[in-house]
C-alpha cells in the first residue's frame, strides 16, 4: 500500500477525536478489539446490560453491533442500544459474523438491516449471505474471496443505505456508487482470532468522524491493512503477531 492510501489526516482526526465507542461484541474478542482501539486513540466501553446499552448508546460516538455470540437476551439488548442510537443520531456498524451459516443470528441481521446502519463490515460469505446470495461460510471463517463478493457488496449498500466494506486479501469499501479498493495486509491476519471484529469496530469508530464516510471506512481498513503487512514482516507466528499488530496500530504515522 502506498503512504497516501494511510489517510493520515483521518487519522488525524481519528487520534484528536479520540471517538467513545460502544462495543456489543462477542465474547472471543472483547480484549483484542478493546486493544485494537486503544492503540489507535479510540475509547472503546462495552455496555450489553439492555437499560444500560440503551442509556449508553445515546452518549457514545458510535455504536457496534458483532453478532458473533449472539444470544436472545443479547439480541433484545442489541435492539434497544440500537434505536436509542439512532434517536440519538449516533452511527451504528453491523459485523454480520457466520451469518447465512446460522439461522437464528441471520434472521435478528435481516431485521436490524431496516434501522438504518450507517455502516456493515463483513468478510466475504457474510456479505454475500445478508445479500442474499449465498448460504454462507464455514462458521465464522468465509469461502468466498473479497472480489467475488464485491457485487453483494455494491447491491447491499444500495439497499440499506450503508457503507459496505467486504474485507478478504483484498479489502473493497462501496456505498453502492463509489468503491474503495484497499490492497496489502496479510494471510497472518487470519490465524489470529478477531482482526475482523476488530477492524468492524474501528470502521464504527471512524463512522462518528467530520468527512466523507465512504473515506473514512476506506481510511479504517487502510489502518489495519498497513498495521498486518508491518507486523507480518515482524514476527515468527500468530503469537508475536499479536502484539506487533497493536504496536504498529500504535506507529502507524512513524511508517507512513
Ligand atoms: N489473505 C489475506 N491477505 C491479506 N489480508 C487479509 C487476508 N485475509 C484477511 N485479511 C485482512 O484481515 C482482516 C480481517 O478480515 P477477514 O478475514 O475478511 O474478516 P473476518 O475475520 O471477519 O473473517 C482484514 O483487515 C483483512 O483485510
Ligand atoms: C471464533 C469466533 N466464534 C464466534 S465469534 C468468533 C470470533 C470471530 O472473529 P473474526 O470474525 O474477527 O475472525
Ligand atoms: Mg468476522
Amino acid at each position: 500500500m502506498q503512504p497516501d492510501l494511510l489517510d493520515l489526516h483521518v487519522l488525524h482526526h481519528f487520534r484528536t477525536r479520540s471517538p467513545l465507542t460502544h462495543c456489543m461484541t462477542n465474547d472471543v474478542v472483547q480484549t483484542f478489539t478493546a486493544n485494537v482501539l486503544l492503540a489507535l486513540g479510540a475509547s472503546p466501553a462495552m455496555v450489553i446490560e439492555a437499560e444500560e446499552a440503551e442509556q449508553f448508546a445515546a452518549l457514545a460516538d458510535a455504536l457496534l453491533i458483532n453478532v458473533g455470540t449472539l444470544t436472545s437476551p443479547r439480541a433484545q439488548a442489541m435492539r434497544r442500544a440500537i434505536e436509542s442510537a439512532v434517536a440519538a443520531g449516533k452511527p451504528w456498524t453491523l459485523d454480520p459474523v457466520a451469518v447465512g451459516a446460522l439461522a437464528f443470528r441471520t434472521r435478528f441481521c435481516q431485521q436490524i438491516l431496516t434501522l438504518k446502519p450507517a455502516a456493515i463490515r463483513g468478510n466475504a460469505s457474510e456479505i454475500l449471505a445478508l445479500a442474499g446470495m449465498s448460504a454462507g461460510g464455514r462458521g465464522v471463517d468465509t469461502t468466498d474471496t473479497a472480489a467475488s463478493a464485491l457485487p453483494a457488496a455494491q447491491a447491499l449498500a444500495r439497499q440499506t443505505n450503508a457503507i459496505v466494506a467486504v474485507t478478504g486479501e483484498v479489502d473493497y469499501v462501496t456505498d453502492g456508487q463509489r468503491t474503495r479498493t484497499i490492497p496489502g495486509g496479510d494471510p497472518l491476519m487470519t490465524r489470529v482470532v478477531g482482526t475482523g471484529c476488530a477492524l468492524s469496530a474501528v470502521v464504527a469508530a471512524s463512522c462518528s468522524l467530520p468527512g466523507d464516510r465512504l473515506d473514512n471506512v476506506a481510511a479504517a481498513c487502510g489502518w489495519m491493512k498497513r498495521a498486518g503487512s508491518v507486523a507480518a514482516s515482524q514476527s515468527a507466528g500468530p503469537g508475536s503477531f499479536s502484539g506487533a499488530f497493536i504496536d504498529a496500530l500504535w506507529n502507524l504515522e512513524a511508517q507512513a
